[in-house]
């Protein structure tokens, strides 16, 4: 079972998701992460920018890989998730840029970004961490319930669910890209752990799904279950069913 770790408050949170990608990075300053967007991680992004700026902790030799990129989005765009990392993260610590990889969403040809991006990490080898958020319909990187999921990076279309989720971010619902390149479950299982952040009321109910409910395509957070190391962060609100 993976391990729960329920915060009091906000900052908690965010003290123990940053504490544990810090702890990974000073007994070990080449790490390979696997890092996430979302509302979730931004206050541990937050807080490991002031662990960085307190001399506690180093990203120079670290190297990272997020899970998942809009498709047609200049990387510049607002809502693109390179334009989020780099705000969030990499222009506020002292990661090398070079050392940084998001899938190619503005690629003119996505699938043939995808198939490179799966050859990028294989040459990587395990990824120490892999940080993930989880969907409203159960996805973790843009891996969308179904029938069947796909092992390696590929390209997505998304649902109209998480089109509508993720509209707040978007002047309209029209502006919301309608496919997506995502890490496959297969490179997001084979990272040597996985921390999942979760945050909000509107989570309790697929977060308690996930880990609790049966392993299945159709929720693919509940495939977290068969991993071996595997830390679950949640506020007191998204972990009100756990
Ligand atoms: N593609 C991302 C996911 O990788 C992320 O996990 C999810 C939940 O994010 P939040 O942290 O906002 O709940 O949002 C988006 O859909």
């Amino acid at each position: 079972m993976p391990n729960i770790i329920k915060a009091q408050n906000e900052e908690q949170f965010n003290d123990i998701g940053a504490g544990i990608i810090a702890s990974l990075l000073q007994s070990n300053p080449k790490a390979l992460l696997g890092l996430a967007t979302g509302s979730s991680p931004v206050g541990v992004y937050g807080r490991l920018v002031e662990l960085y700026k307190e001399g506690s902790v180093s990203f120079a030799e670290a190297q990272s890989y997020n899970l998942d990129e809009y498709v047609g989005l200049p990387a510049d765009h607002p809502e693109s998730y390179r334009r989020f990392m780099d705000e969030k993260l990499f222009n506020l610590v002292d990661i090398n840029p070079e050392n940084t990889h998001v899938p190619m969403g503005s690629s003119p040809d996505p699938e043939q970004a995808a198939a490179e991006y799966t050859q990028l990490l294989q040459q990587a080898g395990r990824l120490d961490l892999q940080i993930l958020g989880v969907g409203l319909n159960g996805h973790i990187g843009f891996n969308e319930p179904g029938d069947e999921l796909h092992g390696f990076t590929h390209v997505v279309t998304l649902d109209e669910s998480t089109r509508q989720a993720n509209a707040r971010f978007f002047s309209s619902i029209d502006e919301v890209p309608t496919q997506a390149i995502t890490m496959g479950i297969a490179s997001i299982l084979h990272a040597k752990q996985i921390l999942l952040l979760v945050r909000g009321a509107e989570k309790a109910e697929v977060i308690a799904r996930a880990l609790k409910g049966p392993v299945t395509t159709h929720c693919p957070a509940s495939l977290l279950q068969t991993h071996p190391n595997v830390i679950v962060l949640v506020d007191q609100e998204a972990g009100r069913l756990l």
